[in-house]
């Protein structure tokens, strides 16, 4: 399973220009790295432009999924397609879309938790239901979106529901690059499984953005880190195997005490 991780610099409030940058990257990806997945940051259609969805969100995510299932088809390629702002039931989410190769939607969710920190709260409602495991080319995985990563139960949930790969689409703020950085990493050693994320660069309305999209493996040792200023693909493969020989060699899912610990955990 080859991965093309688009670490993006995102124009604010311009889906189609955003569209059209993806689909540019996709092609001098399929030319030069020929990736089976491709995996997109979090609201990559429009940036935090939380002031003007009015204008910018999607519609019950059309505009997205009939763009992100026609790049699938045309270049035969598997997309975690980031997330986007997205207007459902007169309320506005932060949903995400994932594509198999051959253009089925074969997963959606959206973001649980909003961040205060950002004022996600003003502007979005919060999605409902915990993220599930979906499969791509056999393989189980996760996804989440961003603030997410700081709440370990719904990541937990995942890898006994047998995630072996959690994708993580992200606009993190580089004034917690560190927590970006130690967080990942320890939902990989914690979990043992591998961590892609892609997080967006640049800066938007004051906030300048952490980049350090990353590979890590289910040992917890980060095989490829981009860096925290500029656009950046980050292509890698991933070895299944090592996920069963990690859980072999430190067997936490058979040593777990479930029945010791509080219930709503
Ligand atoms: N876009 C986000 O969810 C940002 C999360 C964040 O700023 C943090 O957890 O810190």
């Amino acid at each position: 399973m080859k991965y093309s991780i688009y670490q993006m610099d995102i124009i604010a409030g311009k889906p189609d220009a955003n569209r059209m940058k993806v689909r540019h990257w996709l092609e001098a990806e399929m030319k030069e790295n020929k990736p089976d997945i491709v995996v997109l940051p979090e609201m990559w259609t429009t940036a935090y432009t939380l002031k003007a969805l009015d204008k910018v969100a999607d519609r019950d995510g059309a505009k997205t999924k009939s763009f992100l299932k026609e790049l699938a088809l045309t270049f035969n390629v598997n997309i975690i397609g980031g997330s986007v702002a997205n207007q459902k039931g007169g309320k506005f989410y932060n949903s995400s879309f994932v594509y198999s190769r051959s253009g089925e939607l074969v997963y959606e969710y959206d973001k649980i938790h909003l961040v205060p920190m950002l004022n996600e709260h003003d502007f979005l409602a919060g999605g409902e239901k915990v993220p599930e495991v979906f499969e791509l080319e056999g393989i189980k995985m996760g996804l989440i979106i961003c603030y997410d990563l700081r709440f370990p139960e719904i990541i937990r949930s995942l890898a006994l529901d047998g995630a072996q790969v959690l994708h993580i689409v992200a606009e993190w703020p580089a004034a917690r690059t560190r927590h970006w950085k130690v967080l990942q990493t320890a939902r990989a050693i914690e979990n043992q499984m591998y961590v892609v994320s892609a997080n967006r660069v640049g800066e938007y309305d004051g906030v300048e953005f952490a980049g350090a999209s990353m590979a890590i493996d289910p040992w917890g040792d980060v095989l490829l880190e981009a860096g925290e200023e500029y656009e950046e693909t980050l292509s890698i493969s991933l070895d299944l195997e090592k996920v069963k020989t990690v859980r072999e060699e430190v067997p936490i899912f058979t040593s777990r005490v479930p029945h010791l610990y509080k219930k709503e955990l």
